[in-house]
């Protein structure tokens, strides 16, 4: 499969959503990696707070200093800490001093919320970052199974998106609870040491505020979860619109594909109305419970104050705006919920990707034979994508180190699925296989894969210049080395007759490049690593027959010294083979080289006679050999292999 490839299957994950206490558990453990920084900003924006609640407290001196001077006959003034000015200050003195401390406060609450605001963005970004990496990290060792499993495109949102939701639960919900918390709790005390009374009677509210909450939280989860699946079709469609752009356009089918967009576009709009539908509802009804508390402040309150019980400024006034602040505070519940439903969301999506079992990987003990020489045995190997449909089935099998072995088969037959045995892309779902007499899942997995150079069916190549595709699996390659496999490759003469020759940049995906140049940079990309085992699979579909003629010698030349396995379909490629399996609907239906397999009148036989009778169909009538089929064979020219399933029906 190509890594870009996008797979259409619908994604099976995530059908039920997880438990929520478990996946709070787990964020909050998230969260505790950075409780210093977490911390930190929680106490800055708290101070914050506390700062505003001292410069109500300053505006309430203000306003009860004031009404002093108009009316002698109000209750005194309650200087903060129990300092009092001396008599002989004037009005103007009292009141400036109240707006110097105002002012001083309004200076440092600046300073702290910057100082708050860059600790935080610290913080997201270093989670951000953390995490997308162990995201990425784990991707890179999932197996191909899991890929099969996955739409990529939704893991592409999980990477890309997701990780910034749950980047939300720690600075969106961990800190701000904090800081809700503690500004509430400041606001109650404070209120409470106003008037107790009047505290419980606006509070009184209170827990339909909280009740409230709950019940978005559990409305919306599911309703986010939806909207996660819906942007990644969305995303999707996208994706395979980009990749499959010449599809479309070959089949001026783009307006279909725009509908098709829209219509993905369409229902995460629909989707999202109902979410905010949800919201705007909550909202308002929240509102209106923190304005019932008001009316009882003013009512009652201002009974109070009247009574002198309560004063106008320190007392009514800084009352109100606790009120207030404490209405804030409660109106960032909704939007803490509304994080926590989506980091939820997002956070079963990610932590799928990093709780996914590495099915292939390392065993504890690894082994790392130092001098490989490309042996392979199969025993009794069978392999299911889908458990109860093998696949292939009790394969066994030798291939002699430095030997060159083909295998073919009619298309499905298994060939590409023996490969990613071979490699330990997957493993057996029975039997084993060793590579020079170890178990394959005994070898330490990175050591066996740089001992087989692969030369992929789809030639994926990354948007970087001709040079650094070559050396992917070697940065380090001189210049010579590259030149080198490419002229083994038989790529260097296009190479150079390139603009930038082995810097010219190859297009994402390669897309500047035919299908016969991907594969040759392909072939050099795998046979500069030198490796004891090079595996191709039909990595010379695209090539001209000169050019296959030239891979051909460079393989021949690398027999003895490295094992060399490869998948075609062309009996000019298959005949230099030592051995040649053919594998039929799974099963290994004939083993032997060109000669044998001609002789057994089998499977192999059909094919070449009828590769052989095509390739008499292009050729000049006077220059028809009279042995057809030597003819085909001997000038090294076989025509495309026609598929076995076809040639039954000749
Ligand atoms: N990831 C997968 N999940 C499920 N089934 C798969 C998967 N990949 C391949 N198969 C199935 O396994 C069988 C063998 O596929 P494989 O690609 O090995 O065949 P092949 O001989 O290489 O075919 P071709 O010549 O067309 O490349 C096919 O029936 C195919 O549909």
């Amino acid at each position: 499969m190509s890594p870009a490839a996008v797979d259409s299957r619908p994604n099976t994950a995530h059908e039920a959503p997880a438990p929520a206490r478990h996946l709070v558990l787990r964020l909050l453990g998230l969260a505790w990696r950075y409780r210093k920084k977490c911390l930190a900003v929680v106490f800055l924006n708290g101070f914050v707070a506390i700062l505003g609640l001292v410069g109500f407290q300053l505006t309430g001196l203000g306003i009860d200093v004031l009404r002093k001077a108009v009316d002698p006959a109000a209750p005194a003034v309650r200087w903060p800490l129990g300092y009092a000015p001396p008599e002989s200050w004037s009005l103007v003195a009292e009141l400036s001093t109240v707006a110097v401390m105002m002012a001083l406060m309004a200076v440092l609450s600046l300073a702290i919320k910057y100082w708050a605001a860059i600790v935080s963005a610290q913080l997201s970004q270093q989670i951000v970052i953390q995490l997308r990496t162990e995201v990425y990290d784990k991707l890179q060792r999932l197996s191909f199974r899991y890929f099969d499993d996955h739409d990529s495109s939704s893991l592409i949102n999980r990477v890309a998106g997701d990780v910034q939701a749950i980047r939300q639960f720690v600075d969106g919900v961990v800190i701000k609870c904090l800081v809700v918390v503690i500004t509430l709790a400041v606001c109650i005390v404070y209120m409470l040491r106003l008037n107790v009374g009047l505290t419980i009677a606006c509070l009184a509210t209170t827990p339909l505020l909280w009740w409230g909450a709950i019940w978005f939280a559990r409305v919306s989860r599911e309703q986010y979860l939806q909207a996660s699946k819906l942007g990644d079709e969305m995303v999707r469609v996208l994706s395979e619109n980009v990749q499959g752009i010449q599809v479309v356009k070959g089949f001026a089918a783009e307006k279909g594909q725009i509908e098709r967009f829209a219509e993905a576009n369409r229902q995460i709009v629909e989707h999202k109305f109902g979410i905010f539908w949800s919201l705007s509802l909550y909202q308002p009804i929240m509102g209106i419970l923190t304005q019932i508390n008001m009316l009882v402040l003013i009512g009652y309150g201002s009974y109070l104050t009247i009574r002198g019980e309560l004063p106008l400024g320190t007392g009514l006034f800084v009352f109100a705006n606790l009120l207030h602040e404490f209405a804030n505070q409660v109106g960032h519940v909704t939007n803490i919920a509304n994080s926590i439903q989506s980091s939820l969301t997002a956070s079963e999506r990610v932590f799928e990707i990093l709780d996914a079992p590495l099915e292939v990987d390392s065993p504890a003990s690894p082994q790392q034979p130092v001098q490989v020489r490309g042996e392979y045995v199969l025993e009794q190997v069978s392999f299911e994508y889908v458990p109860g449909k093998p696949v292939l089935k009790e394969i066994n099998l030798r291939i002699g180190a430095g030997q060159m072995v083909g295998i073919t088969g009619e298309t499905g037959a298994g060939k590409t699925t023996l490969l990613a045995l071979l490699t330990r892309f997957h493993d057996p779902t029975s039997g084993r296989i060793l590579l020079d007499g170890v178990d394959l899942k005994a070898w330490d997995l990175p050591h066996l894969r740089r001992q087989i150079g692969m030369v992929f069916q789809e030639s994926f190549l990354f948007s970087n210049t001709v040079s650094n595709n070559i050396a992917f699996g070697k940065p380090t390659a001189t210049l010579d080395e590259i030149e080198f496999a490419a002229r083994q490759a038989a790529a260097e003469e296009f190479i150079s007759a390139m603009p930038g020759q082995y810097q010219n940049v190859v297009g994402e995906y390669g897309t500047n490049l035919s299908g016969g140049q991907k594969q040759r940079i392909s072939l050099a990309r795998a046979l500069i690593l030198r490796p004891p085992v090079l595996i191709l699979d039909d990595a010379t579909a695209a090539v001209d027959s000169e050019t296959e003629h030239a891979i051909q010698q460079t393989l021949d030349r690398l027999r003895g010294e490295r094992t060399v396995i490869l998948v075609s379909s062309r009996v000019s490629t298959l005949r230099h083979a030592d051995q040649i399996f053919v594998l039929n609907a799974g099963l290994l239906a004939e083993t032997g080289n060109h000669q044998q397999l001609m002789q057994m009148h089998g499977h192999y036989f059909q094919m070449a006679q009828l590769q052989a009778w095509e390739q008499t169909l292009t050729e000049p009538e006077d220059s028809l050999p009279e042995d057809r089929e030597a003819s085909a064979w001997s000038n090294g020219q076989g025509a495309t292999f026609p598929q076995m399933k076809g040639i039954r029906n000749v």
